[in-house]
């Protein structure tokens, strides 16, 4: 394999006949899907914690590539910050294995420390020092020099858009400022890989916006590899690659958020919203008539009168995606289509799905 495979990946496949002094220059990827073809940071095999008779985290098997934001989704006593603390080496594994940056956190916690910034959901500072003696002291903590650290700590605070209030007292700062303080104090020892418990609790929405513009900002330009435990399922959304869900101490699946998705259409069945005016029985005996049609549920009757712009609308399930096919029966029946199309689903309808639905996805038949 040359150097380049490693690289650029899938891309190769199209590329065999080019000159390598060109591919860099032809497929030049992003510098995060670069990141995400390299090599797992965080790699967890079979790693299991038992609190006496109670599995904390089951048999978990889960690899993070560098540069990947993830996020550990999951109710309350899931298994999330039990899972955090075997990677930091501050619990140790009852069974199975955990690298991260190809450390054994249980023997190496020191270098692992070095390399991973850990954020807990309730940061500690000193309430009565100033954002910028805070974060000194985390400098100097980490052997930076006194002059290196001040120059470093006004850089981050300026990073995470706290330079406003450098001089400030910690004991004054809102939630929304403590968290970005708290990324700053993670950020200082240059870290490869932060990992952040509930980074948005209690913080107004602007501010939450705010945050993970941030996080993600972190990754897609310096490359670093974030995870962040959460509840909050639209915030995920919004920056993750992968998202894992953990139930009962089991991640029941993982991916991002289209092949998590794909799962519940995989379950065979694909829905198609759409409305139309005039609203006819033509129209309907065509849409509930489509080929391979498994439910169709449209208006009440008496429908909409004839030349009424009123639309209505109607739902189809089956098990191939009927989108093609029903715009052209509303068309065929004289009809004015106004909008139609395949349900996607949302972070939410896989959360209910996986939490809710008590494992109706074959990967979630382990549950106990
Ligand atoms: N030190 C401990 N001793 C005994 N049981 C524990 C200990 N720490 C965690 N547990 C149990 O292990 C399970 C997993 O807890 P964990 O804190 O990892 O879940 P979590 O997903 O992080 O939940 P939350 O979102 O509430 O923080 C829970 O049932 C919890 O009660």
């Amino acid at each position: 394999m040359d150097r380049h495979c490693h690289h650029f990946g899938g891309n190769r496949r199209h590329l065999r006949a080019v000159p390598e002094v060109w591919e860099a220059v032809i497929v030049q990827p992003t510098l995060h899907e670069t990141l995400l073809q390299q090599e797992p940071i965080i790699e967890m095999t079979r790693l299991t914690k038992k609190y006496g008779e109670q599995t904390a985290v089951n048999q978990l098997d889960l690899t993070i590539a560098k540069g990947e934001v993830f996020g550990l989704l999951g109710p309350n006593g899931a298994g999330k910050t039990t899972t955090i603390l075997m990677m930091l080496g501050l619990t140790e594994p009852s069974g199975g294995k955990v690298r991260v940056c190809g450390l054994d956190p249980t023997r190496q916690p020191l270098e692992v420390k070095r390399r991973v910034g850990y954020m807990p959901d309730d940061v500690g500072f000193y309430e009565d020092r100033t954002a910028l003696d805070n974060l000194m002291l985390t400098a100097r903590l980490n052997g930076i020099a006194p002059g290196e650290a001040r120059v470093q700590a006004m850089e981050l605070l300026e990073r995470v858009g706290l330079q406003h209030a450098l001089g400030k007292k910690v004991g004054a700062f809102s939630r929304g400022m403590r968290q970005r303080l708290g990324i700053a104090d993670v950020l200082i020892k240059k870290p490869e890989v932060i990992i952040l418990d509930e980074p948005t609790l209690g913080i107004d929405p602007e501010g939450v916006r705010e945050l993970l513009q941030l996080i993600e900002q972190l990754s897609r330009n310096e490359g670093l590899t974030v995870l962040l435990s959460s509840h909050h399922l639209h915030q995920v959304q919004q920056i993750c690659d992968r998202v894992g869900l953990f139930v009962q101490g089991k991640l029941i699946a993982s991916g991002n958020i289209e092949s998590l998705a794909k799962q519940l259409d995989d379950e065979g069945k694909i829905t198609v919203e759409l409305s139309a005016s005039p609203w006819t029985s033509e129209l309907e005996a065509r849409l509930a008539g489509l080929d391979g049609i498994l439910s169709y549920q449209g208006p009440e009757q008496p429908f909409p009168a004839a030349g009424s712009a009123q639309p209505a609308e109607a739902v189809l399930v089956s098990t191939r995606d009927l989108t093609s096919d029903a715009a052209r029966a509303v068309l065929e029946s004289g009809a004015l289509l106004h909008s139609i199309r395949r349900k996607q689903y949302g972070l939410d309808d896989i959360y209910h799905r996986y939490f809710e639905g008590g494992g109706q996805l074959g990967r979630s038949n382990n549950i106990q």
